[in-house]
């Protein structure tokens, strides 16, 4: 049995004890995972400089502080995550109960990649282990330091037998993709992700593809151009050009430099320190561009504008909008499928389950579903399941009236209780 399929195998195992669902389990195990990351932060910077020649100082800013504040997040978050959420009654279950119920999906592959190999890679990580699941972690083999740094100590944090880390290339992922999970979180480019969701496909497993493309930035006339400018050379040279949410190419009506639309640089992801500008005629031909082209990842906006479509959008800055762990991050079309972040990330990787509990009793309501079924059951059912009614709004009214009821009847045994005193006074 392959070293890929034993890790699959062990992690169900452990995800069928069952260990990983209560909630004490997975504050532990993300504490334990906040520790790996403080204690462990040398290790971790020496392996990205070696694999990408990142800072010791870039690294807590762009790849670990982030970590830390998902694992934070997640941890004082949980019970309400993770808690039954009341949904909305109709007519026919307003003595029911009626929530959604978050479960763990099981086991869940996460592949990372290797630009910045700790934000996705440990970010997934993070979700998975809040939702209460199993996963597999395969890092990038690109960035084979930092990936041995995970193999070597994340096992002396985590429970290994739910948390497997297999390394490996191009076979070693296909050996996995053959496995099958409850859940596949890739991130790289849109190709593979592609073979990703073909491999999926046959265990009808679902996916969500954290992929890349051409992210627009569109300057307009009136924005400050200075600003605009540091900021998105900020965005741009960023670990080199090499994030997926960079700007990867500028619309500006003042810009003379011109690029053509059809020239290569304007066809594929640019993933390096180059930044073509094409000159448009204003933000309805702006628009236009963006628009015939695949759907980006991220779209720069500085200026205002909501008339096109794009995994998120930003205006007035680059790259920040991937810091708020309160906004879905993710993309659309050509640049991925599904979101993460925050609460994002743990409904992400759980079963959102719709649960109805009913009594037996009250068994009369039901009569109009039982045959036979006759024209006067039928505007019955017609009544309860088309009427609109603000279930709320009528228990708060009802609870409004049940309080008059009340008021009423207190004042009116004050009023006889005076009345009987002014009485007697007046015999007296
Ligand atoms: N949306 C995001 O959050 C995000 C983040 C980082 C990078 N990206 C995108 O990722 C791309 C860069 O990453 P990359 O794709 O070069 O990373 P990569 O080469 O590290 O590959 C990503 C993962 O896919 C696996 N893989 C590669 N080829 C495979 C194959 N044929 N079959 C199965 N698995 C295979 C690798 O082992 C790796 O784990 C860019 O397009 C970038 O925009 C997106
Ligand atoms: C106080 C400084 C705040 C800086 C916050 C910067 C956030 C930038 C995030 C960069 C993206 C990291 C992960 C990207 C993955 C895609 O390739």
């Amino acid at each position: 049995m392959s070293r890929e399929r034993q890790a699959v195998e062990r992690a169900r195992k452990a995800f069928l004890t069952g260990r990983s669902k209560p909630l004490d389990y997975r504050i532990g195990q993300l504490k334990s995972l906040q520790r790996f990351v403080v204690e462990r932060q040398k290790d971790i910077s020496d392996a990205l400089k070696k694999d990408l020649n990142k800072s010791k100082l870039g690294t807590p800013l762009y790849e670990t502080l982030g970590l830390e504040g998902e694992i934070l997040l997640a941890v004082n978050k949980l019970a309400e995550w993770a808690a039954p959420r009341p949904v909305e009654k109709n007519l026919l279950t307003l003595s029911d109960q009626v929530f959604i119920q978050p479960e763990p999906l099981g086991v869940v592959l996460i592949i990372g990649a290797w630009n910045y190999p700790w934000a996705v890679t440990i970010q997934p990580l993070i979700g998975a282990i809040a939702a209460g699941n199993a996963a597999v972690v395969k890092p990038s083999e690109v960035s084979a330091h930092t990936s041995k740094v995970m193999e070597e100590l994340l096992p002396l944090y985590l429970d290994k037998e739910m948390y497997p880390v297999v390394t490996g290339g191009v076979p070693e992922t296909q050996e996995l993709l053959k496995q099958r999970f409850d859940h596949i979180f890739y991130t790289g480019n849109s190709t593979v992700g592609k073979l990703v969701m073909e491999a999926a496909s046959r265990h009808l497993t679902p996916v969500t593809l954290e992929l890349g493309g051409k992210s627009p930035c569109y300057i307009d006339k009136d924005c400050d151009i200075t600003i605009a400018c540091r900021r998105i050379t900020w965005g741009k040279y960023t670990n080199c050009g090499q994030t997926c949410i960079a700007p990867d190419y500028i619309l500006s009506p003042t810009v003379l430099r011109d690029v053509k639309p059809d020239a290569k640089v304007m066809q594929e992801e640019i993933f390096g320190p180059l930044l073509p500008i094409i000159t448009v005629s204003g933000v309805d031909d702006a628009i236009r561009f963006i628009n015939e082209r695949e759907k980006p990842l991220a779209l720069y906006v500085f200026s205002q504008d909501n008339k096109t479509s794009s995994g998120g959008v930003l205006a007035n800055d680059c790259l920040v909008h991937f810091s708020v762990s309160a906004l879905p991050f993710g993309g659309v079309g050509n640049s991925g499928m599904g979101s993460y972040h925050g609460k994002f990330g743990f409904d992400q990787l759980s079963h959102l389950r719709g649960c109805l509990i009913k009594k037996l009793g009250m068994e009369g309501v039901n009569q109009m579903r039982y045959p036979p079924h006759t024209a006067k059951k039928l505007d019955w059912a017609r009544f309860f399941i088309l009427k609109q009614v603000d279930v709320a709004r009528v228990g708060r009214m009802a609870m409004l009236a049940l309080l008059a009821v009340i008021a009423a009847v207190v004042l009116q045994v004050r009023i006889k209780k005076n009345n009987r005193a002014l009485h007697a006074n007046c015999v007296q």
